[in-house]
């Protein structure tokens, strides 16, 4: 059975491909605005997929634009997921009071970190906002926290603070981890450290916690469009997973 999974987030789309629980394409991955363009051209390449399945945390009009063109083209179902009410889903326990209170995107993650064999694991999705959760090895949430990730973290800075400089914290643009100081001599380079060396100091220490809660060593796992500098600033051994929520997405039965 060969599936489109879609992921939908605050910023980016992502989707690929899957046979079974296995994604089989390169991953795409475009700007909410452009993205029906992109999926038309990429799809236009492919055989029909015998479904669509897709996860959103926001309620975006790309919803109604996929279901309409998946119609017009393909005429397979499009199945959106949700969080499980009743708190159990793609074999994880997922632990708020409320659970289909829990972001999609966290409770996939998880499931995704599971179908790995990462557990017991601080799942850090490292997105428009940074989430962070705890998983024990029985794959039994332990709840978690959501933080500001590094451009909402800027953005918020310079709304109050309007002359400070734009930093770009994508590998590649000017600052790095390797070139910047935690305690730093300029500007830019102080709100690169302020962003990147702070956050990631901030989820070392939770890692501890964590760790300490659980008795026992946790994989990190992190995810995100900020992943990898974010975990080349951090202490701790972590692991990236670049699709870690298409991954859970392709995990459900
Ligand atoms: N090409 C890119 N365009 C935009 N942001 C990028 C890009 N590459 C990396 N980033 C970084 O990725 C972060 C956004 O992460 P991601 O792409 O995972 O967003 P998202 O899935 O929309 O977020 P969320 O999971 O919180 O909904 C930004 O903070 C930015 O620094
Ligand atoms: C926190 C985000 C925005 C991260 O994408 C998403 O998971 C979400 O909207 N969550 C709902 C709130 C919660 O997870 O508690
Ligand atoms: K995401």
């Amino acid at each position: 059975m060969n599936t489109l999974l879609i992921d939908i987030g605050n910023s980016r789309i992502k989707w690929t491909l899957a046979s079974g629980d296995k994604l089989v394409s390169d991953v795409q991955s475009s700007e909410p605005a452009q993205f029906l363009q992109a999926m038309s051209a990429w799809a236009g390449g492919i055989r029909a997929p015998d479904r669509v399945r897709l996860v959103s945390v926001i309620e975006h009009s790309v919803i109604s634009q996929v279901n309409d063109w998946v119609a017009e083209h393909w005429g397979v179902p499009v199945q959106r997921v949700r969080t499980p009410n009743s708190g159990h889903g793609g074999g994880v326990q997922i632990g708020y009071d409320r659970p289909e209170q829990l972001g999609a995107d966290r409770w996939l993650a998880m499931v995704g970190a599971r179908a790995r064999n990462l557990l017991p694991a601080c799942v850090i999705d490292a997105g428009s906002a940074i989430t962070f959760d705890l998983i024990n090895e029985n794959a039994q949430h332990q709840g978690g926290l959501i933080m500001a990730g590094l451009l909402a973290q800027q953005a918020g800075l310079r709304a109050i603070t309007p002359e400070l400089p734009a930093v770009d914290f994508r590998p590649g643009q000017s600052a790095s981890v390797e070139n910047t100081p935690v305690f730093a001599r300029n500007t830019r380079a102080a709100l690169y450290s302020g962003g990147v060396h702070a956050t990631a100091a901030a989820l070392d220490a939770l890692v501890c916690n964590a760790n300490n809660a659980q008795q026992m060593t946790c994989q990190v796992v992190l995810t995100g469009g900020d992943a990898v500098e974010i975990a080349a600033a951090m202490r701790c051994e972590s692991t990236i997973h670049p699709n870690l929520v298409l991954e859970g997405l392709a995990a459900l039965s």
